[in-house]
C-alpha cells in the first residue's frame, strides 16, 4: 500500500485508510481514485499529489549500471523550495547516477509553502511545517545540500557559480535556477515599518509568528485583499485575531474574480467578523499610543498591533539579468526551460516560460517532469493543462481558472448567497476560465474538462 502527499497542503493519502469521509473506501489504490476526486483538506486535485511512499510490491526493480559518477560533472540547482526540490525528485527517478548540488540562501528546509497562510488555522509553526531538514533531503536525493549560501555571479562561458565570500566556485554542467519570487514591498512611510511584516517563505514566517507571540498580537491590518491577503485575513480570523483588509480595488481577489464572486467572498470574510476597507491605500504605519497606527489615503487611521503585508510578488530575476541572460517579467525559457545561456535552465516562480509567468505549484511541478526529462537525456518541452488554483479561505473556498488576458467573451454568473458559479465564455461558447465560491466548487471537475491547455 502506498501514500501520497498534497504538496499544496500536506495531506496524505493512505491507501490503506483510503477516504472514507469521500466515500473511498479503505484498500482503494490510488489509480483506482476517481478523477475528479479532490484534497479533502485545500481542495486541489489528484495532479496536485506525489508519491511520498511507495508499496514494495508496487516498486519497478532498479537496473543498477555500473557508476560513471566520478567522471560525471555535477548538475548545479540554485533554490531548494518546491521547483528545485521538484525537479531534483523527479530526476532521481530517471537518474540516479550524475552529482547534483542544490545551493540554496535559506536552511534548505523541505516544507510546502502554500501551508504559510494555513499555519493559525492548523495551529503549526515554523518548526511544524518542516517536512525534513536539508540533511534528510540530501540523503534522500543523494545530492550535496549547500545551506545559507548565496550565489552571487554566474559565469555562463566557463559553467561557473560563485557563492558568497567570491572565493568559492563550482563548476557545473547544468545549472538549474529555481530562485523563487520577492515579495513586492508598497511604499509606506511613519516610524514603524518594521512592523509590516511579509511572509513569504518559511524564515518570514517564523519571524511572524514569534512577533505574534512577544507582542502579544490581537489586532491586525493586512495590506492587499488578493489571494495571500485573503488566505491570511482567513486563517488570521481562524487564530482568533480582528483583521482590518485593506486594498485599493473594490472587493476582494479582484484580478481573479468577477465582482459577484468576490464580493461572496467578502460577505463570507465579514460573517467571520473582518472588516474591510476596499479603494484604499496604506500610507503610513506609525507608533500609537496603544500599538500601532495605520494610515490610509482617505485620511482614515486605523489601531492595530501589527501589520502584514501581501501585495504580490515579482520573479527574482536580477542574478540572472546581472549574468546578462534574457529577462523578461521573469526569466525568460523556451518550452524546455531553457535559458539565453547555453546548459542554463530556469523554472518555478523566477520562469517566465514560453510567455507564461506563473507563480503557483501546479506549473512548476509540470516544468520539474518535464525538466527532469531533458536533463536525463530526453529533451521534453512543457506542457500545461488548464490549472485551476484553489484558494484557501475555508470560510468560503474558491477555485478559479483566470481568464485569459485580452481573451474576448463574457461572463455568466449564477449566485445562491456565497455560492457562486461563474463562467466566461467566448462568443463561439468556448469556456475560456471560471470563478467559484463556496458549494461552486463542487463544479470544477466538470469545468475543468471543457477548458483548453493553457499550452498544449
Ligand atoms: C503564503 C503563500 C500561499 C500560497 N498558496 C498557494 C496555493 O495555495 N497554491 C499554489 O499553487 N501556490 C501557492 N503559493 C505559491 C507557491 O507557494 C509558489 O509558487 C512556490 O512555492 C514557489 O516555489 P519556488 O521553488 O519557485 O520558489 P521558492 O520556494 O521561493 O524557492 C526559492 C529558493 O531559491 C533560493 N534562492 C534565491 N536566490 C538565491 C541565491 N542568489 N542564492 C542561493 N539561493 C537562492 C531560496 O533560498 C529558496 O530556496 C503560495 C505562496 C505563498 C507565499
Amino acid at each position: 500500500m502506498s501514500k501520497y502527499e498534497c504538496i499544496v497542503c500536506g495531506w496524505v493519502y493512505d491507501e490503506e485508510k483510503g477516504d472514507p469521509d469521500s466515500g473511498i473506501a479503505p484498500g482503494t489504490r490510488w489509480e483506482d481514485i476517481p478523477e475528479d476526486w479532490l484534497c479533502p483538506d485545500c481542495g486541489v486535485g489528484k495532479e496536485d499529489f506525489e508519491l511520498i511512499e511507495s508499496s514494495p510490491l508496487a516498486e519497478t526493480p532498479h537496473h543498477e549500471e555500473p557508476s560513471s559518477a566520478e567522471n560525471t560533472p555535477a548538475i548545479v540547482v540554485i533554490g531548494t523550495g518546491l521547483a528545485g526540490y521538484g525537479l531534483v525528485k523527479e530526476l532521481r527517478k530517471l537518474d540516479k547516477e550524475t552529482p547534483v548540488i542544490m545551493i540554496t540562501s535559506d536552511d534548505g528546509a523541505a516544507y510546502s509553502k502554500p501551508m504559510l497562510s494555513t499555519g493559525f488555522t492548523r495551529n503549526m509553526d515554523a518548526a511544524a511545517l518542516v517536512q525534513k531538514d536539508a540533511g534528510t533531503m540530501g540523503q534522500e536525493l543523494d545530492a550535496s545540500i549547500w545551506t545559507s549560501t548565496k550565489v552571487t555571479s554566474i559565469d555562463t562561458d566557463k559553467q561557473i557559480v560563485t557563492v558568497g565570500d567570491q572565493q568559492t566556485q563550482i563548476h557545473y554542467s547544468k545549472l538549474v535556477l529555481a530562485l523563487g519570487a520577492d515579495v513586492i514591498r508598497p511604499p509606506i512611510g511613519g516610524n514603524a515599518t518594521e512592523f509590516v511584516y511579509s511572509v513569504n517563505d518559511l524564515l518570514d514566517y517564523d519571524d511572524f509568528r514569534k512577533a505574534v507571540e512577544r507582542n502579544n498580537v490581537k489586532k491586525i491590518c493586512i495590506i492587499g485583499g488578493g489571494l495571500i491577503g485573503c488566505e491570511f485575513t482567513n486563517d488570521l480570523l481562524n487564530g482568533g485575531f480582528e483583521i482590518d483588509t485593506v486594498d485599493p480595488l473594490g472587493y476582494c481577489l479582484p484580478t481573479l474574480l468577477p465582482e459577484q464572486a468576490g464580493k461572496a467572498v467578502q460577505a463570507a470574510l465579514e460573517e467571520q467578523g473582518a472588516t474591510f476597507h476596499f479603494g484604499k491605500l496604506v500610507t503610513e504605519v506609525n507608533k500609537g499610543a496603544n500599538g500601532l497606527e495605520v494610515t490610509l489615503n482617505s485620511g482614515d487611521k486605523l489601531a492595530c498591533d501589527l501589520v502584514v503585508s501581501a501585495v504580490g510578488v515579482r520573479p527574482r530575476i536580477e542574478l540572472a539579468k546581472e549574468t546578462g541572460l534574457a529577462v523578461n517579467r521573469g526569466i525568460v525559457t523556451n518550452r524546455l526551460c531553457e535559458t539565453s545561456a547555453t546548459n542554463v535552465y530556469a523554472i518555478g516562480d523566477c520562469a517566465e516560460v514560453n510567455g507564461h509567468v506563473l507563480v503557483y505549484v501546479a506549473p512548476l511541478m509540470a516544468q520539474g517532469r518535464a525538466l527532469a526529462k531533458t536533463l536525463a537525456g530526453e529533451a521534453t518541452e512543457v506542457s500545461y493543462p488548464a490549472m485551476p488554483v484553489a484558494i484557501k479561505t475555508p470560510t468560503c473556498p474558491v477555485n478559479v481558472s483566470p481568464v485569459p488576458r485580452d481573451a474576448e467573451g463574457e461572463w455568466s454568473i449564477e449566485q445562491d448567497g456565497n455560492n457562486v458559479v461563474a463562467t466566461f465564455r467566448d462568443p463561439s461558447g468556448q469556456l475560456l476560465g471560471f470563478a467559484l465560491t463556496g458549494e461552486g466548487i463542487k463544479q470544477k471537475m466538470a469545468l475543468q474538462k471543457e477548458l483548453p491547455p493553457i499550452m498544449a
